[in-house]
């Protein structure tokens, strides 16, 4: 059998609340331990060890975290008694978590996050067969040198394109920009595509050389916008800004003003999109060399910040940080 590790770090899945039927209920609060106890049929497709990495709520996810858990899965996927890891992860943030492990884990083994959007003492919870099917994923051949993926609610999905679109559904994720990229039915794992962009032992980024992430902010676009919340990260030394713009990342006026101002500071500035789908295009409204700006191409705000972090580790050189935007 297979040897899996389980690195749990929190949310609903380990969440509990009084009732089955009642909406609230606090994240995080099962143990590794009792999240495997639920779900005994794991045991006899794989050996299973069981970690805790963090106990939180996704939302209090930290750079740290992040650090501490990538550094984990690499030493253990060194191992040749590691098959494959599963992270246990709360739903808010897993997007990004996920495609953070995607830039920085080197290593072909199948490295899956799982989570779910009913705690374990709601009725009809989701967490024991998304957990079931994770482990599935995880045991599977087939998920070699897929990169990270995200399991929930039946389907794969590859961590660069997969994003959380439903409050409290549980089919909240999708890959929206690409479509998912298996399905896993009770344990039987099927692909149908294989992500192209550069993850895991094809990136430049070495998990083992980084202790610290550079402050990356996000300034939300809006009308009747404002410079002040560009003003305030600057001042707050963040070394890049991801700008949610309006539709193909379009920027207010005055946003836009501070924001050249801040590139021509030093501050990097990458033009993504509060839409959801879709490319914010070089060469459209926006005069991107006029400016300093780089775009992000279809990433997300959340995620357009994850590689901008691990690119200023590297360089604060524009035009090779808009090929990172490219590559991965
Ligand atoms: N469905 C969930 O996992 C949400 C719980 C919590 N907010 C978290 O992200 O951890």
């Amino acid at each position: 059998k297979p040897n899996i590790t389980i690195l749990a770090t929190g949310g609903t899945i380990a969440g509990a609340g009084d009732s089955s039927v009642n909406s609230s209920y606090s994240a995080g609060a099962v143990t590794v331990d009792k999240l495997l106890a639920a779900v005994p049929d794991i045991n006899n497709m794989a050996e299973i060890k069981g970690e805790q990495i963090s106990n939180i709520g996704s939302q209090e996810m930290t750079n740290e975290v992040w650090l501490k858990l990538a550094k984990r899965v690499n030493e253990l996927l060194k191992k040749d008694n590691v098959d494959g890891v599963v992270i246990t992860h709360g739903t808010d943030t897993m997007e990004a978590t996920a495609y953070f492990l995607n830039l920085t884990v080197k290593s072909k083994k199948p490295i899956v996050l799982v989570g779910s959007m009913r705690s374990g003492s709601s009725m009809s919870p989701d967490g024991p067969l998304n957990l079931y099917n994770a482990v599935s994923v995880a045991t599977s051949e087939k998920s070699l040198n897929k990169g990270v993926v995200v399991v929930m609610n039946d389907e794969i999905h590859s961590a660069r394109e997969v994003t959380k679109t439903n409050t409290s559904a549980v089919n909240a994720f999708a890959s929206v920009n690409t479509g998912k990229i298996g399905t896993v039915y009770y344990g039987n794992v099927n692909y149908y595509m294989t992500p192209l962009r550069k993850n895991t032992i094809d990136t430049e980024f070495d998990i083992e050389k980084i202790d610290k992430l550079p402050r990356v902010d996000i300034v939300y676009g809006h009308a009747n916008d404002t410079a002040a919340f560009v003003e305030a990260s600057v001042k707050a030394e963040a070394q890049g800004i991801v700008h949610a713009g309006m539709g193909n990342g379009n920027l207010f006026p005055k946003t836009q003003e501070a924001l050249a101002i801040a590139s021509s500071n030093g501050v990097v500035v990458a033009r993504s999109s509060r839409v959801g789908t879709g490319r914010t295009n070089l060469h459209g409204e926006v005069d991107d060399e006029k400016l300093g700006f780089i775009a992000t191409d279809n990433l997300n705000p959340q995620k357009a910040r994850v590689l901008l972090m691990l690119g200023l580790t590297k360089t604060h050189n524009k035009a090779q940080l808009q090929e990172m935007f490219f590559k991965y």
